[in-house]
């Protein structure tokens, strides 16, 4: 590890410059090898600090509003945001000023700005500590408040954006007997089924990893299939399975599954984590609308979407997106819809979910879907489940998870899912 931090901060910064300037997902910049160069420990460290600047991003920005008159170029205000959560939330860490002001000066455009950084995280440091505790919790941009409280309500943002704040802990789906990996792992089994961890290390040095014991798998993401609740042996289609969360859970039930994802990268992880956990499953590459394989008993539709339920996990998405694609994704998942209720047999179940917390791809998507398919029902037998709170049925009988619901243990993401049935 770089002893003065400099090489991750470094790093942490090109991250934060290539959400907030060129809208790319963190998972995306990783993906393309920001991190190849660092040592392990350093990796970890820029991956936690650029995270840690994105969920604080809003008050740091407030914060540096009482020392800084006119913001300075986004290059400085993200080294600026950086060193401000540092200094605000790791008193142990050594040398943030002057790595953050190094990083300023190293660069052409903003080396004229490093005796106003230097001057301004001098200032900030005195009283960064106490002020971050005392500040109003984070809220996201305009664009996607705006329409997540007309959706919700001023009162139930607040709390989403409090569970955003708060980060997750790690879930995971036992492949057999959740208490055993509880047991194994430390953690609690939750009502649902799943287990959580709350203070998680490297998953791949944890318990029953390496045996295939479990899959990593937010809460709410392993409802669906739970919903689905399908019979040993049913044939059943997941469309859009990457990584594969729900088609392990599938052949863990013991069906016949075939996952069908448009991306060759993603698939490869789903055939790395069928082999971990020792299940089975058919894994064809293909865009789905081009799959047309029939009679299936039943299907699972997770479909793309903006993932806007994902944030606590995600950070980086407010400020990567800007909603401009909200309108392509709405009618890609109109037509998937659609193209994935002639796969299904007559009288069969299709479950259609989406990690969103957008009306418009979720319960609006199942209200028009029902609108255009005469022969389609919603079926509100299967909500009659145990572990199903009566909080979470919507009225026209789907389910909606927000990451404010469970929040003194936890959260969960934000989903929406619906049983369809298929007239026979
Ligand atoms: C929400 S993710 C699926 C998560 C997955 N079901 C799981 O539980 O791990 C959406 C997936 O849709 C896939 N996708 C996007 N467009 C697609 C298309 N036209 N055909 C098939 N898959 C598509 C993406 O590659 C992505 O893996």
């Amino acid at each position: 590890m770089d002893q003065t931090g400099l090489a991750a901060r470094r790093t942490a910064h090109f991250i934060l410059q290539q959400v907030t300037t060129e809208g790319r997902l963190m998972s995306e910049v990783i993906g393309a090898g920001a991190l190849n160069d660092l040592a392990p420990d350093d990796r970890a460290r820029a991956q936690r600090l650029a995270t840690d600047a994105l969920r604080g991003l809003d008050r740091a920005d407030k914060m540096l509003r009482q020392h800084v008159k006119k913001a300075p170029p986004i290059f400085v205000q993200n080294a600026l945001r950086l060193a401000v959560v540092e200094l605000a939330t790791d008193g142990s860490a050594h040398g943030v000023v002057n790595s953050y002001v190094e990083i300023v000066a190293r660069n052409k455009r903003t080396e004229k700005l490093k005796g106003l950084t230097n001057a301004v995280l001098r200032k900030v440091s005195e009283t960064a500590a106490a002020q971050w505790g005392k500040s109003a919790v984070p809220v996201m941009p305009k664009w996607l408040r705006g329409p997540l409280i007309e959706a919700w309500g001023q009162k139930a943002i607040a709390g989403v954006e409090r569970a955003h704040f708060s980060g997750a802990p790690l879930d995971l789906t036992p492949k057999t007997d959740a208490d055993a990996v509880a047991r194994a792992t430390g953690g609690t089994v939750l009502p649902t089924g799943s287990v959580r961890v709350q203070e998680a290390g490297q998953v791949s040095r944890m318990s029953g990893f390496i045996e295939g014991e479990w899959w990593v798998q937010d809460a709410a993401a392993a409802m669906p299939v739970r919903l689905l609740d399908p019979q040993e042996g049913d044939r059943v289609l997941d469309l859009c399975a990457a990584p594969g969360g729900k088609t392990l859970q599938l052949a863990a039930m013991g069906t016949d599954v075939t996952a069908v994802d448009v991306s060759e990268g993603r698939m490869r992880r789903v055939q790395e984590n069928l082999k971990r956990t020792g299940l089975t499953a058919e894994v064809i590459v293909s865009d789905a609308f081009e799959y047309q394989e029939t009679g299936f008993d039943a299907v699972l539709l997770d479909a793309p979407c903006s993932a806007t339920g994902t944030i606590r996990r995600h950070p980086d998405l407010p400020y990567a997106k800007d909603g401009s694609e909200f309108g392509a994704l709405i009618g890609q998942q109109e037509a998937m819809i659609d193209h994935a209720l002639g796969l299904l047999k007559p009288g069969g179940a299709m479950v259609f979910c989406t990690c969103s917390l957008l009306p418009d791809e979720g319960e609006v998507q199942v209200e028009e879907a029902l609108g255009r398919h005469s022969d389609l029902t919603i079926d509100r037998a299967a909500l009659d489940k145990p572990w199903i709170e009566k909080d979470w049925i919507t009225e026209e009988g789907g389910l909606r998870f927000r990451p404010d619901y469970w929040p003194d243990i936890g959260g969960m993401d934000g989903f929406y899912m619906a049983v369809l049935r298929k007239g026979s």
